[in-house]
């Protein structure tokens, strides 16, 4: 039975598989329906993704506009990252703030990531890293936010990190707060 705990801001939810090992190795259930369900959430999942970062690498801050929103249930498969989302929803209580938390291939936890929110990672051991989305990838409704505005306070555990050219460029909160009339 997986362990499901709640995080500090509403709607984010961890969830800690049970792992069963024996002389062959280990097994455990990655993904079931009743995880989310069970807490009133329904989430028609349609795209898969994988990535692999190099230890030092960030991606992010990361989300897609209104009608391609999308929220994640992520993972790692190997390695370790600090799992970062950034609270973007119009009107939230906890707009602006964000969370971290470390996904490990070994314990093998995931983060359900509702719609609202900016997300990214930082590797800090060589990482694949993969995840569910609940729309399709759209190039046209990519957003972001700058992983390192000062506003944010976020400690990525990496100081110059690699990253791409696309990162370097979103907005700041500040400019993404006006620009989207408060949030998303
Ligand atoms: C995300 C994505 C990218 N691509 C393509 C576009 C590009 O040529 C190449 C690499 O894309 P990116 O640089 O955007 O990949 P990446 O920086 O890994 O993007 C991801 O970052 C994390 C933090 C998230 O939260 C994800 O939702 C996603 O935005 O892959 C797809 O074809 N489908 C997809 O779903």
């Amino acid at each position: 039975m997986a362990e499901l705990r709640s995080a500090p801001i509403a709607g984010l939810i961890e969830i800690f598989p049970k792992i069963f090992h024996d002389s062959r190795g280990y097994f455990f259930e990655s993904y079931r329906h009743d995880w989310l369900a069970k807490n009133g959430i329904t989430v028609d999942w349609v795209q898969d993704n994988q990535s692999f970062s190099q230890k030092g690498t960030v991606r992010g801050l990361h989300f897609q506009h209104a009608p391609f929103a999308q929220a994640k249930l992520v993972r790692v498969i190997s390695g370790k990252v600090l799992d970062v989302v950034v609270d973007l929803r119009k009107d939230s209580p906890t707009f602006g703030a964000h969370y971290s938390t470390v996904l490990d291939g070994e314990i093998n936890n995931l983060l359900f990531v509702p719609v609202g929110f900016a997300h990214g990672f930082s590797v800090l051991e060589d990482a694949i890293f993969a995840y569910k989305c609940s729309d399709y990838y759209n190039k046209l409704s990519e957003g972001g936010i700058l992983w390192n505005d000062p506003k944010l306070g976020i400690d990525w555990r990496i100081d110059e990190p690699i990253i791409s050219d696309k990162d370097k460029t979103w907005t700041s909160l500040a400019e993404f707060k006006i620009q989207s009339n408060g949030g998303l």
